[in-house]
């Protein structure tokens, strides 16, 4: 069978290279290049994306392989009436493996084309690290990367302020672009360059606070065959979505002209302030995918849809997002319900088989950002722990129950099935020594003042260590599900 790129015609193949995009991930292919090809195909933007890998391991090969095209296929309800859609992607112009390519990553800097910096370096990626120099041809931190290429684009334009950039970063960490801008200029003061080019980062580039949201699955591994079949086309980067998306852009109204994505049937609000939403988001549809997944995939479940259609497990997660999440949310009530009520539908998506160990990658972080704050306004508001989410924490506990082994780290569930958990290395040793604890008690409270873990000792909150002790000892002896159904 042929490929893509042998049986699609590139429709844009002539458009500029405009946006370059920090990542080749699922994500930011079933959306952000998704957006830009629909706004491309109504001709809003007349613009392409080239991607760099940001890491040394990658797939940008593989997309230059298929050409930068892909399939997008999304599914859903609308309406209640189930509805697919499938968009062949011809936004993306081609990848560049900065690694391999140097001169041809930094050629992108003195683009005149050049406007938009995308970028999905995931939770981890917008950080410090020290020791990353100017001389460095690629420093290892993604600010210092991008603090690196905006200078060598400000030096090559003689710092032209109609040269600058607008920096979308998707990653969800709060106030992304925020944080970027931050660490950015911490590497320009570090380096020691000159003012002038902090004063064109501020009065010629935009950082951005943006919130994503679509559920992307990814390559639809039990449905590849079929698909081929049906487009008559094989394709290595096929990726499957959900319809639903919604991208929120905290920016001067002046860049929604230049990137008019907002112009097509995608749902982008440019906004001054993207606080709301993101609370609104990570609180309730992350926050229950983090307080949920662990659980429910030791209980047996492999899938979201699977533990959305079960009885105890759909009331344990009502309880959790109308009882002890959207109380702590300042929002009006209607608002914070109706978006409850569509993550529910979204959830139970009958197209969509998100798996839960690919939910469950990096849960101690994603709790301490998604779901801990909950816990913590709750405790503080209503003078009392919210019992789910200390439940939830239990069960976290209890699913880093692991053992290193060659190929990783493992737990093994009630089954008797071996998983993979997959974390920063350093916390996984971590739980692995201390699962060695036999009292439960002394677990728990060392696992809980490990502020590596959780940026404070939780055990200054106070009941949090009994109520976790409590949840875990009848996780241990009655089982996870059983333990859920006594909440
Ligand atoms: N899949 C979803 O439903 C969804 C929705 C919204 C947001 N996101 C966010 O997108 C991120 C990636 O998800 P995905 O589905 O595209 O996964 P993916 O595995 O397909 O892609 C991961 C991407 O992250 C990059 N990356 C990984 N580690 C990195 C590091 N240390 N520094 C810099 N870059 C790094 C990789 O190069 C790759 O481009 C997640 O962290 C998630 O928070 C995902
Ligand atoms: O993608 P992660 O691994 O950061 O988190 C898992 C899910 O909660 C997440 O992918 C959601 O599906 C997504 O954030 C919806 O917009």
């Amino acid at each position: 069978m042929k490929n893509i790129k042998d049986t699609i015609q590139k429709k844009n193949g002539h458009l500029k290279e405009k946006v370059l995009q920090f990542g080749e991930g699922n994500f930011l292919r079933a959306f952000v290049d998704w957006m830009i090809d629909e706004a491309n195909d109504e001709r809003h933007f007349d613009g392409s994306v080239v991607i760099v890998q940001p890491i040394e391991r990658g797939m940008v090969d593989r997309i230059n392989d298929q050409n930068g095209m892909y399939t997008l296929i999304m599914r859903g309800l609308e309406n209640g009436e189930k509805t697919e859609k499938v968009k062949a992607i011809t936004s993306v112009s081609r990848g560049i493996n900065p690694f391999e390519d140097y001169e041809g990553y930094m050629a992108m800097a003195e683009s005149g084309d050049l406007q938009v910096i995308v970028s999905n370096t995931t939770e981890a990626g917008i950080s410090y690290v020290e020791g990353d120099k100017l001389e460095d041809p690629l420093p290892k931190a993604f600010p210092a990367k991008i603090c690196k290429f905006l200078y060598h684009r400000y030096k090559h334009f003689d710092g032209d302020k109609e040269r600058g950039i607008l920096l979308l970063p998707v990653e969800l960490i709060d106030n992304n672009g925020g944080e970027l801008e931050r660490i950015v200029k911490q590497y320009a003061s570090e380096w020691n360059l000159e003012p002038a080019f902090i004063t064109w980062l501020d009065e010629a580039c935009s950082f951005a606070n943006t919130l994503v949201d679509r559920i992307v699955t990814g390559y639809p591994r039990d449905e590849v065959e079929a698909y081929s079949e049906k487009f008559g086309y094989e394709d290595n980067l096929m990726v499957t979505s959900e319809v639903f998306n919604l991208w929120v852009i905290e920016a001067d109204k002046k860049y929604a002209q230049m990137f008019p994505i907002q112009k097509t049937s995608a749902n982008v609000i440019w906004t001054d302030d993207a606080r709301p939403y993101k609370k609104r988001k990570v609180r309730i549809l992350n926050g229950a995918h983090t307080s949920t997944v662990l659980s429910a995939y030791l209980s047996g479940f492999d899938f979201v849809g699977q533990f959305i259609e079960d009885a105890d497990y759909n009331t344990y997660l009502k309880a959790l997002i109308f009882d002890e999440i959207i109380p702590t949310i300042d929002l009006p009530d209607d608002e914070l319900k109706a978006f409850a009520d569509a993550v529910f539908e979204r959830f139970g998506n009958p197209f969509i088989k998100h798996r839960l160990l690919d939910i469950s990658l990096n849960s101690v972080s994603k709790f301490t950002a998604r779901c801990l704050p909950s816990l913590l306004d709750y405790k503080a508001e209503k003078g009392v722990l919210p019992v789910r989410m200390t439940y939830a924490l239990a069960a976290l506990l209890k699913f880093y129950d692991v053992k290193e082994e060659e190929e990783g780290f493992f737990g093994v569930r009630e089954n008797g099935e071996k998983y993979p958990v997959k974390d920063d290395r350093k916390n996984l040793q971590f739980f692995e020594k201390i699962w060695q604890e036999k009292d439960i008690t002394i677990l728990v409270e060392r696992i809980l003042a490990n502020k590596d873990l959780w940026y404070q000792d939780l055990t200054e909150v106070e009941g949090l260590k009994e109520a976790v002790t409590t949840h875990l000892h009848n996780i241990l002896t009655l089982g996870t599900k059983e333990m859920l159904k006594s909440l």
